[in-house]
């Protein structure tokens, strides 16, 4: 027996001794073949609604199991504080067997673990901007070294820990807790009731965040997931929510995510969440496009009028989204409506007034005009020249990655990640051209349309030049 299968027999001994009730018809699988360590799997056919297993809320690794916390800890600084002091137990600590099946430092795949030289294989990818390395750095800095050096027997140091160490140690946790932990919905009956006997939930309140064992083995799939954790009294209870057939992977909801974000959050990419995926478009690249000229764009667009309308309506941001063209979605929609109507503002001549509303739905295609077309398709090729590769090269790498077997290492993730944004920007240039073809055709109808539909408060459509 390897060292790996021996830690998962001494887990599942644990489990049971510790009085999580597992069902028969499942199995702690080791999928090391594919890369995805261990995971849940049926040995027989699961219905609907069954258990898969109950977790008695007592064994949940929360910031409350380390006593004497610092009364201030927020739900991450208190989860990797007591992880590290339940770590540094050893095999005293009452979740050992639990802790040794958690990845090493070395196992992680997320963004935080990369290279420079792995992190340019992204490209342009929005991704790169909300690793949060330096942000981590700070938080492990400001909170969680300076409790841990001032007593560092609670937190089970023999002496005081060199920093490096500390930093080590509480990188190691704060990437665990991102990819295993739950925020644990509180226990009804401990809510208090307020002075008018109604109890009330603070909704902005930061729930406590946990580390759940056995529902915390479970992986994910962004298109068969099949199974869930409810929340009860005194228990935390996976469910099937749909049939799992013998064989088959038990998988939970991680939520929808682009793939460039489950690189981030989790250390893998599957083409199950291509339905997410998103591209970016910065504002300074918007700004960069605008001002180089070359588009048939009115010499008005930076003028004081306009800015200080667009400032007024407080639109801007540092980056839109674009989300993927698909049959389902009304092609301009994909556009951020902020990005859509700050460009609208930009290009309409004369400024109506009052100024159009920004609209939600994009249906009515004919009220931009062909400046607007032009400017987006400008912004949009521009962002696709920032990647480096095109989207044809790309599949030619992956092949080749695929090929030699290396398709799932961290370049070939982070092909697949700049690939799905470039499929999305490529979908941004479809969609503005069937919206163009369809405001041309609205203009030659347009004076039929306006009949049809009403004076539309007397908007201009404009016609194409
Ligand atoms: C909550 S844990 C799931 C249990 C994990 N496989 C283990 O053995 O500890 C989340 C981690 O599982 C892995 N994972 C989850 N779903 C996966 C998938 N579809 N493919 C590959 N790895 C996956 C990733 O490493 C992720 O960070």
């Amino acid at each position: 027996m390897d060292d790996f299968t021996h830690a998962t027999e001494a887990y599942l001994s644990w489990l049971r001794a510790s009085g999580i009730t597992i069902s028969p018809k499942i199995h702690l699988a080791d999928l090391r073949s594919r890369n995805a360590s261990r995971g849940v799997v049926a040995l027989s056919n699961i219905a609907p609604d069954e258990e898969l297993f109950r977790i008695p809320r007592s064994i949940i690794l929360t910031p409350s199991s380390l006593p004497s916390l610092p009364a201030d800890a927020d739900p991450w600084t208190g989860l990797i504080l007591s992880l590290i002091a339940a770590h540094n137990a050893g095999p005293a600590s009452p979740w050992a067997p639990y802790l040794a099946v958690l990845p090493p430092l070395e196992a992680f795949n997320t963004l935080l673990f990369w290279t420079e030289g792995e992190l340019a294989e992204l490209q342009a990818s929005p991704v790169l901007g909300r690793i949060g390395a330096a942000e981590a750095r700070e938080m492990i800095a400001e909170r969680v070294v300076p409790v841990i050096e001032a007593e560092p027997a609670r937190y089970g140091y023999a002496a005081s820990p060199g920093r490096d160490e500390i930093f080590a140690t509480a990188n190691r946790f704060a990437s665990i807790i991102m990819a295993y932990a739950f925020d644990i919905e509180r226990d009804p009956a401990e809510r208090q009731p307020d002075e008018e006997g109604y109890v009330t939930e603070d909704e902005d309140a930061e729930l406590p965040k946990g580390m759940v064992p056995l529902a915390d083995a479970l992986n994910a799939d962004g298109e068969r997931n099949n199974a869930r954790l409810f929340y009860e009294p005194d228990a935390l209870v996976m469910k099937a929510i749909k049939p799992i057939p013998a064989g088959e992977e038990c998988l939970n909801d991680y939520g929808e995510l682009p793939r460039a974000e489950v690189l981030r959050r989790y250390g893998f990419v599957s083409p199950t969440y291509a339905a997410w995926d998103v591209a970016e478009v910065e504002q300074s690249l918007i700004d960069s496009v605008l001002r180089a000229g070359g588009i048939d764009i009115p010499f008005y667009t930076f003028a004081a009028e306009r800015n200080a309308l667009i400032n007024d309506l407080e639109i801007l941001d540092d980056a839109y989204e674009i989300t993927r063209l698909t049959p389902d979605v009304h092609g301009l929609s994909i556009f951020d409506h902020a990005l859509r109507h700050q460009i609208l503002l930009r290009v309409l001549e004369p400024l109506p007034n009052p100024p159009p509303k920004p609209s939600h739905t994009a249906k009515d295609t004919y009220r931009y005009p062909r400046a607007w077309f032009a400017v987006l398709e400008q912004v949009i090729e521009a962002k696709l020249r920032q990647y480096g590769t095109t989207l044809f090269e790309d599949r030619e790498i992956l092949a080749s990655l695929e090929r030699a077997g290396e398709g799932a290492g961290r370049r070939g993730m982070a092909v697949q990640v700049r690939m799905a944004e470039k499929e999305v920007l490529h979908g941004a240039l479809q969609a503005l051209a069937l919206g163009r073809r369809e405001a041309a055709e609205v203009d030659i109808g347009g004076e039929k349309r306006r009949r049809e539909e009403g004076e539309e408060g007397g908007r201009k459509v404009r016609r194409e030049r």
